[in-house]
């Protein structure tokens, strides 16, 4: 770095705004196509899902939920010469040094099975010893990506705790087991209104809106 490079001073780069017209949904996860199409609905872009595009689902190397995000925006954004939205998304609980976190996919298998997956959690807190906490959080990336290769992204959250068993049939992948702070419900068990007020996913979605709309 020189010596007179001041971070205080660099000028911020302009933030790109999106232009109404269609806007890809880089995901495959239904549950997570179905959530952004509903925050999308009153800010006038035409969402077309990754999946009715034939996308290729592309491996996530990233060691962030920023960079997976990125990576999937920017392929999408690629490969369909439209801008596109990814989410890359995660429960992190504290008891285990944030895991499942950005392997919250993974631990499902290739299956996907969430039942698996949630049960691996409480497993995995019981095994903690009787002192361990229930807190967690859930983390949402988006990235908002051009086919040139701008991108930009946000991140949101939203802490609560894990309750076993689990309960509720809305919502998908860990809500029976997420109870967010302040509430007694899972967010399966909530109306997906009531998620949207409150969710990770939510609260990335105020920021990008924000920024780019
Ligand atoms: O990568 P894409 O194609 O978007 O779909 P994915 O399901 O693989 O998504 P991620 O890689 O971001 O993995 C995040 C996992 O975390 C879980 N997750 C994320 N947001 C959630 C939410 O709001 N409620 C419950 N589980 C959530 C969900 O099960 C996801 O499969
Ligand atoms: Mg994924």
């Amino acid at each position: 770095m020189s010596e007179d490079f001041d971070p205080e001073h660099v000028a911020p780069q302009a933030i790109r705004k999106l232009t109404p017209g269609k806007l890809v949904i880089a995901s495959h996860n239904q549950g997570k196509v179905r959530e952004i199409a509903e925050l999308l609905g009153p800010h006038g872009v035409e969402p077309i899902s990754a999946g009715a595009l034939g996308l290729p689902e592309p491996e996530e190397t990233g060691t962030t939920f920023i960079a997976n995000a990125e990576l999937k925006a920017l392929a999408a954004a690629d490969l369909s010469g439209l801008p596109a939205l990814s989410d890359d998304s995660g429960l992190c609980v504290e008891a285990l040094r944030g895991e499942p976190g950005i392997f919250s996919a993974r631990w499902a298998g290739s299956d996907k099975d969430f039942t698996v997956a949630m049960r691996r959690v409480w497993d995995q807190i019981l095994a903690q010893g009787p002192g361990a906490g229930h807190d967690a959080h859930f983390v949402c990336a988006l990235a908002l990506a051009w086919p040139d290769g701008h991108v930009e992204a946000f991140e949101g959250r939203v802490d609560g705790r894990i309750v076993w068993p689990p309960r509720g049939d809305k919502g998908f992948g860990y809500d029976p087991i997420f109870v967010p702070y302040g509430h007694d419900v899972t967010f399966a068990e909530m109306d997906p209104a009531a998620k949207h007020a409150m969710s990770h996913r939510a609260d990335a979605f105020r920021q990008l809106v924000a920024a780019v709309f």
